[in-house]
């Protein structure tokens, strides 16, 4: 069938009941098949996926209309099961609707908790955790080391560190439990395409999964809580996020906007969800493109080699002379935007889009990996070219709308000085240390760059390669 208002952009035929859910499901990922898609129907394309309608955004023209121009109306996050479940009732900062209390979350992360000072305090855990990598990999010299695990392992160190201070008893099981939250949340949820059928949600074993594995992880943030609440901070110890949350919470304790434990809870796990995958996922496709790309592995390793020999060792303080590096890394977001589609939106209001009407209650995918590959903005777009972000302003911060890896507008990523960090360390590092081999006589060009399917786009297979340390 075809709806009935006519003025709804253009969009293929819909089946009874499913809509167009096979269209987007069928043989490849939702990001490739949309971006096929969006060639036969253009930029802002409609679709009905089960009973919920959808736009879908193509261009950096329509993307700027809807998250610069439009953003007012489009800075909402539909209410979707799995995501209300962990983000405890959408009372976080990623899920909360466009209101009040996300307006103070947000400014509280900006200022407080993910400032640029804030990261600074963090270096030493950055450079320890960094290092501890660096250790385990020449361990394993010669041999094959899976570096998707120990890449993962490191970013989530880093991030447990700057949130708890120091290694919990519960790091494993926070990590494990975290882990099947994040690929829960990535899977369809059917009871999120019915919303009307309210049976689906209320009988489903998977909500109550959900909820379990839910309890299991507020569990072990509520013991860390308590923990910094009973023990005094050691004088000379930086503050950590959770030190920061109940200092705000006890300066704001009469207040209308009083933080609450569960308040803190969210935002921490908000941190972990956020942090975790995209950064060691950044890492990885970077690692990845330079085995694929040797001239540009030799280059970056050059620079990396050069900056820092004289020293004899990598830290933070000259990462910023590392400007091939960082084109690498921009070509990398380019290529791989760890979150292809962002995150969900809603309209909150009917507004008109290049002259369609788009409903109040539409939900939102921006196709950044489809804008990021689109020929008529990027020459040879589908190749790893570092070189095009060479003397060239194009920036991921939300402006130029055909790279926005971290989105735009009021809903736009708050975590980037967080991120850079996270993925230029560990990569100055593995390229200042070691040279690269593929395992098996494999060929450059034969690594598999396959995606994996869930909300960010990770490798596939883990990132198996041979380290040859450097001698120095
Ligand atoms: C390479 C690393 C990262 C990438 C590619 C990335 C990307 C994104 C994207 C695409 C969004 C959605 C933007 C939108 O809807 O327009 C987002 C939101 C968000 N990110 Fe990141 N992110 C990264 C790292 C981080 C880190 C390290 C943190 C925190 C420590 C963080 C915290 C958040 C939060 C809290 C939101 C929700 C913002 C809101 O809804 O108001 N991100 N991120």
């Amino acid at each position: 069938s075809k709806t009935s208002n006519t003025n709804l952009p253009p969009g293929p035929w819909t089946l009874p009941f499913i809509g167009n859910i096979h269209q987007i499901i069928s043989s490849s990922l939702p990001h490739h098949s949309l971006k096929n898609l969006a060639q036969k129907y253009g930029p802002l394309m409609f679709l009905k996926l089960g009973e919920v309608p959808y736009i879908i955004v193509s261009s950096p023209e329509i993307a700027k209309d809807i998250m610069k121009t439009h953003d007012l109306s489009f800075c909402d996050r539909p209410n979707l099961m799995t995501f209300t479940i962990f983000s405890y009732n959408a009372t976080d900062i990623i899920f909360s609707a466009f209101d009040e209390h996300w307006r103070q979350l947000r400014k509280m992360c900006v200022m407080e908790l993910l400032s640029v000072k804030r990261v600074q305090s963090f270096r030493s855990i950055r450079e320890e955790e960094v290092l501890d990598l660096v250790k385990s990999i020449t361990a394993s010299e010669g041999s094959v080391v899976n570096l998707s695990h120990k890449v993962f392992e490191m970013t989530f160190g880093i991030t447990a560190r700057a949130a708890f201070g120091k290694r919990s008893k519960h790091q494993e099981a926070f990590r494990s439990a975290l882990d099947e939250m994040l690929t829960l949340m990535g899977g369809f949820c059917i009871a999120d395409l019915y919303p009307s059928i309210k049976i689906l949600q209320k009988m489903s074993t998977v909500k109550k999964k959900y909820q379990k594995l839910h309890n299991e992880i507020d569990m072990i943030m509520q013991d860390i809580i308590d923990e910094h609440q009973s023990i005094q901070r050691e004088p000379g110890r930086d503050e950590d996020i959770v030190d920061a949350l109940l200092k705000i919470q006890h300066e704001n304790e009469h207040s209308q906007h009083r933080i609450t434990d569960v308040t803190m809870k969210s935002i921490i796990l908000d941190i972990f969800a956020a942090a975790t995958d995209t950064s060691s996922g950044t890492v990885l496709w970077g690692m990845s493109e330079m085995v694929k790309n040797p001239k540009v592995m030799e280059e970056a390793q050059d620079e990396v080699r050069r900056v820092f020999d004289k020293k004899g060792y990598v830290d933070e303080t000259e990462l910023h002379k590392l400007t091939y590096l960082k084109s690498v890394i921009k070509e990398t977001l380019r290529l791989h935007p760890m979150i292809p589609m962002l995150l969900p939106r809603e309209s909150r209001e009917r507004c008109k889009i290049n002259g369609y009407e788009i409903p109040a209650k539409t939900r939102v995918l921006v196709n950044a990996w489809a804008i990021g590959r689109d020929p008529k903005y990027w020459v040879e777009a589908e190749s790893f070219k570092p070189e095009r972000f060479v003397n060239n302003t194009t920036d991921f911060k939300g402006t130029d709308f055909e790279f926005i890896p971290f989105g735009a507008g009021r809903r736009m990523c708050p975590g980037i000085a967080f991120a850079l960090p996270n993925v230029e360390l560990p990569l100055a590092q593995l390229l200042y240390h070691f040279d690269w081999k593929l395992p098996n006589d494999m060929k450059n060009e034969e690594l598999d760059m396959t995606e994996s399917f869930g909300i960010t786009a990770e490798r596939k297979d883990d990132l198996c390669l041979i380290p040859i340390v450097r001698c120095l």
